[in-house]
């Protein structure tokens, strides 16, 4: 049972060990419906690992970890796979099947939405083309229907990436350094994108952020994760350079972060 089953995602003190060594402890986080949340933190922080945590791909060694309503300690085979059609990724690349192309990349979006007959028939006539057309579109990507990933930018990639999350229509939308391979312009406009999932599609929104100048104006709030502990939570306007000076150490310097603009 838990306490709070509405939410997307619901952490009450939850650690995660590998090899016996604790690498999340004392985790208690609450996110709400529609919110967008951006995970930061140094390297090795936690952050994937929390990713993964919410995902059910890591049970916690201690606490209580509920995604979607669902309890992960308890979650195997046909319950696993109801959440896991809830739950939507994009990581920093091959999100996509380099043989597929970008209409079967896009319609794996609704993979779990449909009978294997239908899945299988689908790579050789593909399905609801409409729907992937309307997808892309939406990432103006629409003349790129019948192309392979090869030939595609890193950039165009990861927005068909997320046209396969609209046409999926997940409830929850993890995505674990979605702009890390790109530079900032491109960046940006993957964030916009997966902020829209939020405003125009409900989805609630998780990013691990390193590109902290994308965080102004397109997230509700900011999670810090630094040595496997939450650091501090706020909001994007709250964030001042001693809080990011403290909490990056070593990195601070090496990530440029003395030239990100802040209030103070
Ligand atoms: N499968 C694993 N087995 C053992 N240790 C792991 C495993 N995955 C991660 N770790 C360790 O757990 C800690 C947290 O790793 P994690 O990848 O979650 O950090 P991160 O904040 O995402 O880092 P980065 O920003 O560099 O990607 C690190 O010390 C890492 O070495």
């Amino acid at each position: 049972m838990t306490s709070d089953s509405t939410l997307p995602v619901h952490i009450t003190d939850a650690a995660v060990a590998y090899a016996g060594r604790t690498v999340l402890d004392g985790i208690t986080l609450d996110v709400a419906p529609g919110e967008r949340v951006a995970v930061i933190g140094p390297s090795g922080a936690g952050k994937t690992t929390l990713f993964r945590l919410i995902a059910g791909l890591v049970k916690p060694a201690g606490g209580e970890v509920v995604t979607l309503g669902r309890d992960t300690r308890h979650l195997t085979g046909g319950a696993l796979d109801a959440m896991r059609r809830e739950l939507g990724f994009l990581q920093q690349q091959d999100n996509l099947i380099p043989q597929l192309r970008v209409v079967h990349n896009v319609l794996m979006g609704r993979l779990g939405h449909w009978w294997l007959p239908r899945a299988l028939l689908s790579l050789l006539w593909p399905q609801q083309v409409d729907r992937a057309l309307a997808a892309l579109e939406r990432v103006e990507l629409a003349d790129r229907l019948w192309s392979l990933p090869d030939e595609l930018s890193g950039g165009q990639q990861q927005r068909v990436a997320v046209a396969r999350l609209i046409v999926q229509q997940p409830k929850l939308v993890l995505a674990d350094e979605p702009v890390s391979a790109l530079d900032l312009r491109l960046g940006r406009e993957i964030i916009e994108l997966l902020g829209q999932l939020a405003s125009h599609d409900g989805a609630t929104l998780l990013v691990n952020l390193h590109t902290l100048d994308l965080l102004p104006g397109r997230f509700d709030r900011v999670v810090a994760l630094k040595d496997g502990r939450l650091f501090w939570s706020g909001t994007p306007e709250t964030l001042d350079r001693a809080l990011l000076r403290e909490l990056y150490g070593a990195e601070y310097r090496a990530l440029h972060l003395d030239e990100l603009a802040l209030p103070a």
